[in-house]
């Protein structure tokens, strides 16, 4: 049975402003007014889902680790800005925060600013609209361009998902796709029907059309994503984690980055237009 309705709070995380999210079912999510970064997530009657390092950094002008990270307008060092752009380490304003029925929502966007313009110099509006519903989170970027030269952007909702054991867990969905490994710095196709996950994993799934699974012993979950063609599939492992100092030496254990991403064909957004895309979990 379904409890009352109760409207979403503004909480304290970690010294940073959040908003909490109930659904009347019991899905529960919180969502920073810093980078708009969901840093978690538990289905209706379910355990936490995604991934937040327990050493992970609240502080402003700083990317947090874990969550969802929103990726924008620079995937990792492809173009010359700060590794993964800017708009995870800035503040976002919320618009609006609601609950119904059968869902809970909050909406949070950000503009171009002086401080986003002296790093990029164009205007835009990114909006992240992210609704929890009973086994489901759905996430929507949306950005628009209100100047009147076109733009152009990459994207990626870098989702930190919690795992009991990586190598226990297989990613399945991605047979026959091109991808390019970053960490052998070499383009290659997936033979595999699922991918277990053994050593450092840094790739980039191009055009990747179907959806995903993630398959634990215990559990699993479905990953969709519309509009965003890419897949980034990122697990540090042993030696990358050690060099992170907000990151437990074992932490990369207990987590798997499946990214939804516009990386390969940045988006090429005319005046005045707008972009979408979607990255889905659903719980299982
Ligand atoms: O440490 P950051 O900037 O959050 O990036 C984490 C990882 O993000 C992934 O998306 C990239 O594919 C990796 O190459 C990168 O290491």
């Amino acid at each position: 049975m379904s409890s009352p309705v109760s409207q979403p709070q503004r909480i304290d995380f970690h010294g940073m402003p959040a908003i909490h999210l109930r659904a009347p079912d019991g899905a529960e999510a919180i969502v920073m007014e810093h980078g708009a970064h969901i840093v978690s997530w538990k289905p209706a009657g379910g355990v936490e889902r995604l991934y937040l390092s327990p050493d992970a950094v609240f502080s402003e002008g700083k990317a947090i680790r874990g969550g969802v990270p929103v990726i924008f307008p620079q995937f990792g060092d492809r173009g010359p800005l700060q590794g993964h752009g800017f708009a995870r380490n800035q503040v976002w304003e919320v618009v609006a925060s609601r609950a119904g029925e059968d869902h809970a929502m909050a909406h949070l966007c950000l503009r171009d600013s002086d401080a986003s313009r002296a790093l990029w110099p164009h205007q835009f509006l990114l909006e992240l609209t992210l609704s929890i519903s009973g086994a489901r989170l759905d996430i929507e970027l949306e950005c628009s361009n209100p100047g009147s030269e076109p733009i152009s952007f990459m994207a990626a909702l870098h989702t930190y998902l919690a795992v009991r054991e990586v190598e226990q867990a297989s990613l399945q969905g991605l047979h026959g796709q091109r991808y390019y490994d970053a960490v052998k710095k070499k383009d290659m196709r997936e033979t595999g029907t699922e991918l277990v996950i053994e050593e450092e994993t840094d790739r980039v799934y191009f055009d990747t059309r179907n959806p995903l699974l993630l398959k634990e012993p215990h559990r699993a979950l479905a990953i969709q994503s519309e509009r965003l063609p890419d897949t980034v599939v990122w697990n540090p492992w042993v030696e990358r984690s050690i060099k992170f100092s907000d990151f437990p030496d074992k932490g990369f254990r207990h987590m798997l980055c499946v990214e939804a991403a516009t990386i390969e064909h940045p988006v090429q957004l005319a005046a005045q237009h707008s972009w979408w895309g979607r990255q889905t979990l659903m719980a299982l």
